[in-house]
This record gives structure tokens, sequence and C-alpha cells, in this order.
């Protein structure tokens, strides 16, 4: 038999041997071996493929391979015969048909002969491999990678190079969601909450640790759009080269256990971020943790108490068997809180809220779990706002509620030792002024020194309070005899009157006091206010700077004071108001330039009043903002019925009250009233106190402007008794000053009153500011008012306030 090429290259003296080897291969080989002609029929196979078909060599031998394949391979075998001249070698799958009709499974290898070789070109020889066994292996080996796959927790995948997913077990379901089939073909990435990037910094990682990592974590999207914390081993998929050909690994859900560890963290920060002090120890109550604020408080570091045996309280300042009590309580509900001593480490004792629980396993304590809190800080502001509720702030005196407590003791005291309790109400005489005028620290600051006279002036027995603004209390307790009262009250008045430096001046400041008395003017707390209170009114009444015991009389006259209110309320729907008017003179020409006007009640019930009886219980209700609305009214409209007459140089003067400007529109009531007389608003001049102008708040300023734009001329009435200064007379562009009659009064008699009003007339008229006595009652005053160089005068001695038809008849015939 002629050598297939494969054999031509060696020696010839060996080829024999070597042939006979070969054969011995061929035949012995468990692969079938064939060779074909050109036309693709047998020359050759081994007894290997012989068993394989069932067919004996001779059956084969010159029959085409294409008879001993199934009808679906022949195709392919075909083929295959064509590429033997241009191709080498080829490896291809057949099914191969058993003699017996089985078919077989196989893979073909087969070399292309030298076309020089004998049997002729296109001629080739090859291999069967039988797959069957291989193929059953394998399927075995499948079924065994699946079944690991379908009982496998964590989802195993692969992928390729690209991301695409090739294969993924089914715990994928519980993991994202889906299906396998579902992901198969899709691209990882997808599934990624931060997409390719995540991908790619995965890939990055899976480079820097040599192509395999563990424990890789990673949000993944949930099919129901969830988010999923996932832990991933994967190792690179590499081909013959080395070169990463895809990814293969493991994922898990580490949601779960990442929670934890959250909730753990937030524990851990908690245990060292609290402001309370905590420490934990074991069953033995050694310490085995403490947090920085444990450290804070206590002044221990951790390292001086762990292992330690706690001390949770300093057990000696607490009574006998606190401690065995906590420790009881403790073991009988596994919690114990309150207040408690505790020792810092530098010996200092201090409060503490202290709160411990136990940790249990089924029987025993495993763990003491204390927290406290320092309540030395909060010890003190609690006695400071119990101080503060029951004292008055400005002066550190006890307030009224401390008083009544006080008052209600005195009370049974006086009972028990049949003796008498005084109640007094001290109201300091115009302390607004020196508020408004020196400001309110000037103001604390005599209240200051007041409170402090007060304490020296009485016993340690008796209580000083402030009731706010400028009231103050006083309860003298052990007084025998009423008459007793009186020189105390007098020795108080005296000490408080005393000259006092204030805002660079000596002040001194009186004050009027009311007073009750345990038990005939009252029997509870309550009842001797009231009273102290209706005496005061009197004392102040009465001018000031006086005291007056409380008596049944001052009850009536509040009774009283309540009815004029209620009446009053009636009296401007009855129209029960009525305007006087009294002339106010030009002392040069001795002329009737103007009117003051001013209010009168005719009262049905209780007659013609005068406007001190009823103005001041007016303001008190504010029902004096109604009234000087309507006194607006009647006098714009009598300016227009006088200027009518031909008296249209006439100036009508109209007192406003304080309460006008702050809760009135006075500008729009002004206006009506112009608008609805027809008023020249140059015939309306506005008096105000000086007490209005101290406000000197924005509004009183801006409200003065408009009024003055709008042609009104403005007064300072009762100009003296007030702490009115130049600035403000300047600022207010003041047009008159009236000078409160106490001054003219005293003209003939008293020098400085003399001296008073030259310099006030002197300075208003470096001001531009005009100027009128009021009060003239004498011809004598008038004379010398005239010397003084008084421009106007308004007094009993030229006319006295009349109903304006009285007044029309005093006025000259108009002048055509
Ligand atoms: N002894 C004496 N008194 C004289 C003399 N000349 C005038 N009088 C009185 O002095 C007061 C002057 O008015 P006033 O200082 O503005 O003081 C007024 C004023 O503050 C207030 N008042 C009067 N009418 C009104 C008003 O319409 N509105 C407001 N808010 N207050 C008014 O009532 C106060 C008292 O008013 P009247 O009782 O009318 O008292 C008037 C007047 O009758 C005199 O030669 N000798």
């Amino acid at each position: 038999m002629d050598l297939p090429p494969l054999f031509q290259h060696l020696p010839d003296s060996r080829l024999p041997a070597r042939e006979a080897v070969y054969r011995d291969v061929i035949a012995t080989t468990t692969d079938g071996f064939f060779m074909v002609d050109a036309r693709g029929c047998f020359t050759e196979v081994n007894d290997t493929l012989c068993r394989l078909l069932g067919h004996a060599p001779h059956e084969m031998i010159g029959r085409t391979s294409l008879d001993f394949v199934n009808a679906g391979s022949r195709g392919l075998l075909r083929q295959q015969i064509t590429r033997i001249p241009t191709t080498d070698r080829r490896n291809y799958r057949l099914e191969l048909m058993h003699r017996d009709g089985t078919v077989i499974p196989a893979l073909i290898s087969t070399v292309s002969l030298h076309p020089a070789h004998p049997e002729g070109s296109s001629s080739a020889f090859g291999f069967v491999t039988d797959l069957r066994a291989i193929e059953a292996a394998s399927a075995a080996h499948e079924a065994d990678v699946r079944a690991i796959l379908d009982n496998l927790q964590d989802t195993y995948y692969r992928s390729d190079a690209s991301g695409r997913l090739l294969r993924l077990s089914p715990s994928v379901r519980q993991l994202l969601g889906y299906e396998p089939e579902e992901l198969i073909g899709t691209r990882i990435d997808s599934l990624y909450v931060d997409g390719a990037s995540a991908r790619e910094t995965f890939l990055s990682a899976l480079s820097a640790a040599g192509g395999q990592v563990s424990g890789y974590e990673y949000r993944m999207r949930r099919k129901d759009g969830s988010e999923v914390w996932v832990s991933t081993n994967a190792h690179y998929l590499r081909d013959a080269d080395g070169t990463p050909v895809g990814v293969e690994g493991t994922s898990r859900d580490i949601s779960a256990s990442r929670r934890q560890q959250a909730e753990l963290q937030l524990a851990a920060t908690v245990f060292s971020e609290s402001r309370d002090a905590i420490l934990i120890t074991d069953g033995q109550q050694r310490v085995i943790s403490v947090n920085r604020a444990y450290s804070d408080v206590t002044g221990y570091a951790p390292e001086e108490v762990i292992g330690t045996r706690a001390e949770l309280i300093a057990t000696s300042h607490h009574e006998e068997g606190f401690h065995e009590r906590l420790l009881a309580e403790l073991a009988h509900t596994g919690h114990w809180s309150g207040e408690a001593w505790n020792r810092r480490r530098n010996g200092a004792i201090f409060p503490e809220w202290l709160s411990i629980s136990t940790v249990r396993d089924d029987q025993e304590i495993q763990h003491y779990v204390a927290i406290f809190s320092d309540l030395t800080d909060r010890k003190a502001a609690e006695e400071r706002a119990e101080f503060l509720a029951r004292h008055d702030l400005l002066t550190r005196l006890p307030n009224r509620f401390l008083l009544r407590d006080r008052a209600e003791q005195a009370f049974g005291h006086a009972i028990r030792a049949n003796t008498k309790v005084a109640l007094l109400l001290l109201d300091l005489d115009h302390f607004k002024h020196i508020n408004d005028s020196l400001g309110h620290p000037a103001g604390d600051a005599l209240l200051q020194t007041f409170a402090d006279r007060l304490r020296t002036t009485t016993r340690d027995t008796d209580t000083i309070s402030r009731q706010g603004g400028d009231e103050f209390l006083v309860l003298l307790t052990d007084i025998r005899e009423t008459e007793d009262i009186a020189p105390i009250v007098e020795k108080i008045m005296l000490t408080l009157g005393q000259p006092c430096p204030l805002a660079g001046q000596e002040m001194s400041i009186s004050c009027s006091v009311g007073l009750a008395v345990y038990p005939e003017d009252g029997s509870d707390f309550d009842t001797l206010i009231r009273n102290a209170d209706a005496a005061m009114y009197n004392a102040k009444a009465a001018g000031r700077n006086t005291f007056r015991f409380y008596s049944q009389q001052m009850n009536e006259d509040a009774v009283q004071r309540l009815d004029i209110q209620n009446r009053l309320r009636r009296a401007l729907e009855r129209q029960e108001f009525i305007l006087h008017y009294q002339p106010l003179i030009d002392l040069g020409s001795t002329r009737i330039v103007g009117a003051e006007a001013l209010i009168r009640w005719n009262c049905p019930d209780l007659g013609m009043q005068p406007p001190g009886l009823f103005i001041p219980v007016a303001e008190d209700s504010g029902l004096i903002v109604n009234i000087g609305e309507w006194v607006l009214q009647e006098a714009c409209r009598q300016a227009r019925i006088w200027k009518d007459a031909g008296h249209g140089k006439l100036v009508i003067a109209v007192n406003l009250s304080p309460l006008q400007f702050t809760r009135g529109n006075l500008v729009e009531t002004v206006t009506r009233a112009l608008t609805d007389s027809g008023a020249d608003p140059a015939c309306i001049e506005l008096e105000i106190t000086e007490s209005i102008l101290m406000k000197d708040t924005e509004q009183v300023l801006a409200t003065v402007r408009q009024l003055h734009a709008m042609g009104l001329r403005l007064a300072i009435d009762d100009f003296g008794t007030g702490y009115s200064s130049l600035a403000y007379l300047r600022r207010f562009a003041v047009d008159k000053l009236k000078i409160d009659q106490s001054f003219i009064r005293d003209l003939p008699t008293d020098p400085d009153a003399g001296a008073i009003v030259r310099g006030v007339i002197q300075m208003a008229k470096s001001l531009k500011i005009a100027v009128l006595a009021e009060g003239v009652e004498t011809a004598d005053i008038a004379h010398d008012l005239v010397l003084l160089g008084c421009d106007y005068a308004q007094g009993y001695y030229f006319g006295r306030p009349m109903p304006a038809e009285a007044f029309a008849e005093l006025l000259p015939p108009p002048r055509n």
C-alpha cells in the first residue's frame, strides 16, 4: 500500500517500521479513521469506524461517504467534499447512520491530501469521533450545573464582553423580579441604578483587582422600580489569549444588611453624639462603654472608667436605702428613672436626671444602660424662672403673685395676733413725663431708686412689691392701731421725695398713696387692692403728693365714675353736649381775635357738667375719641357760621386729647369736619398738651406735619407744667404757647412765676412763636402781661366761656 503524504518526509529506511506503527495507531485509535478518493469514495476505513457504522470494511470500501450519513447531513457533507481541494483541514459535525438506522452524532476532522499524491488530487483522510458519549457527558454536566444554579440562593450571571447577559440563574426572580428569559440578551447596565457609569466603575474595579472581585457592592433596579443593594463576586471570562470575553459572577441582595448597618451606624452616632451622658455596663455592673457626653459631664476619660464598677449615684447624698430601692425596681421592672445626685471626677456633687434600663437574655441581666443629664444648669434656670414668676425683673421686688401669698399669710397672722395689715398703693406723680422726656433708661433708674428707698424705709417683715409701671404696693404688718399707719406713710413719702440724681440732674419726684386696712376695709386681698386703688385715685385728684385712707365715700365715687361713664356713652347720640366759647384777646389792641371752644355736658339727670368732671372719665374709657370728633365738627360748623357773618379772621381753638392722636385717625377726622362745614382751616387752632409732643413718635410728628400742611395752627396748652424742650417746639413748628394759668395767677405775688413768664415770652419771641397767657383774672395781671410783651390773653377778666350766641354779641359789627 502506498503511503499517504503524511509519511513521505520519513527516511525510506525507516518507513516500513514507521508504517507499521501508524497502522497500529489507526487500528487501535478510539476514533474512526477513513481515507476517501477524489470521488468521495472510501479507500480505507479502520475497525473503529466499521464498528461505529455496523458495516464490514469491504461493505464500505468503494462506497461514497454520503451513503453512511443521515439524510439531514448529506447537504453539509457534500459541501465539505467540495472544499477538499481548497482547504487543508476541516472540522465539522455530522449525523452518521448506523446500519440499524441509529443516528450517530459525530465530529469529523479531515485533512486534504497533497495533489501530487498517487491517490490523486482531492483525496483526503480523516477521523470520526463519536459524540454520543461526549454529548451524554456534557448533558450530564449541564444537568449538574442547572441543578446547582436552580438551587443557588445567590444569582449567577454571565455576560459577554459588551455586558449582554448570556446566562442567569432562576434566583434572579427573587433578586430583581424578572424571569431569567426576560433578561437574557439585555445589557446588564440597564439594570444598574447608576447605569453605564456604574458598570464602568465596576469593570475598572475588576481590572484593578486582577480580574476577580468579591463583595463588590452596587445598586440595581428591580422590575417594580425599587432599588436593591447587591454584593457581587465576579471574575473575567477569558479566551485562550487571556483577553476578557465576558464576566461571570454571583450576586446577592444585601439591602437588609445595609439597612441594619445604617441602623447600627445611627445607633453608634446617637451613642457618641448624644448630649446626654450614656454608660453601659455588663451584668456585673462593670463599665464596658461610655460616650463623650459622659466624659464631659463627669470629667472621667473612658479609659479611667471602663472595666471599673459603675458609680451612677453619689450614695452618700441620698437617703438611706435609696440605692437598694433603685436596684430593686430595676430588677423588678427593668427600668428606673428619677432625679439623683452624682459625683464628678473633681469630687463635686451635681444633680442629674438619671434613667437606667436593663438588657436581659432569657433570665440574666446582660447589661445595664444608664443615661443621665446634668441638671445643674436646668436647676439654676428653674430657680431663676421661679424667681421671675414671682418677682419684678427691674427692681427684683416681689410681684403681685408673691405679694398675694404674703398678704394672705399676713391676714392669717393678724387674726391670730389681733393686729391689722395696711396695704399701700403708691403711684409716682408724673412719672410718664420723666419717661417721655428723659427716656426709658432714666425712668427705669428712677424706679430702681424708689425700690431701694422703699426697702430701706420698711421693716423686713413688710413686703414691698412692684405692680408694673410706676405702681408699688407695700404691705405693712403687725399694725396695732390704724393711727399708727399715717406716720409710717409720711416717713415713706418723705424718703421717696428726697432729690435723686437722674440723667445728670437732681430730681425730686413725689408720689400719691392710697391706703386700705385689713380687716376693716376688706377681708381679702382683691378687695383691699381695689379699695387702695380708689383711695389713690382720690390722692391724685387732691393734687398728688399726698395720701388718702380708703373710705366708703371713695367707693361711692368709684361707683359714680362708672355711672358717669355709662351716661357718657349715651350722651353723644342724645346730643347732650354743647360748646361754650371763651374770648381770646390780642393784648396790643385789646380786641377779640378768637375763642377757645370748651365742652359742656348738659346731662338731663345731673345738670350742666364741667369738663373736669367727665373728660378724665371719657379718657379712661376711650370715649374721648368720639366726643373729640363731635367737638371738631361743632367748632368747624360754628367757625363757618361766624365766617359767613363776616368774622372770617376769628380763630377757634379746639382742645385735643392725647388719645385722639393714638387711637383715632385725627387727620381724617379734621378733614371731614372741615369739608362738612366748609370752614377755613386757617381759622382752626388745635391745642395739644406737651405730653403729646414728648412722645415724639414718628406717628405724632407725621400727623402734626399733615395738619400743618392742611393750613391748621398748633398751640401748646398748659405750657410750663410739663417738661418741654425747645427742640420739640422747633421740630413741631408750634404756632402758639399758652402759658398755664398757675403761673399767671401767681404773677403779682410770686417773683419766680414772673421770672418764668418772662423767660417763656423771651424764648417764644426768639423762636417766633406767639404767646398767650391763660387764666387772666384781673386788670393788674393783664397790665403786667402787656409790660412783659405777651401777645395774647384769655381769662375771666376778659370773658368767661359762654354760649355761641352770647359770644357773637361781643364781636364788633362786621366791616363790609
Ligand atoms: N380759674 C380760672 N379758670 C379759667 C379762667 N379762664 C379760663 N379758665 C378755665 O380754664 C380752662 C382752660 O381750658 P384748658 O386749659 O384747655 O383746660 C380744659 C381742657 O383741658 C379740658 N377741655 C375742655 N373742653 C375740652 C374739649 O372739647 N376737648 C378736650 N379734650 N378737653 C377739653 O377741660 C379743661 C377744663 O375746661 P374748663 O372747665 O372749661 O376750664 C377752662 C376755662 O373755663 C380764669 O380766668 N380763671
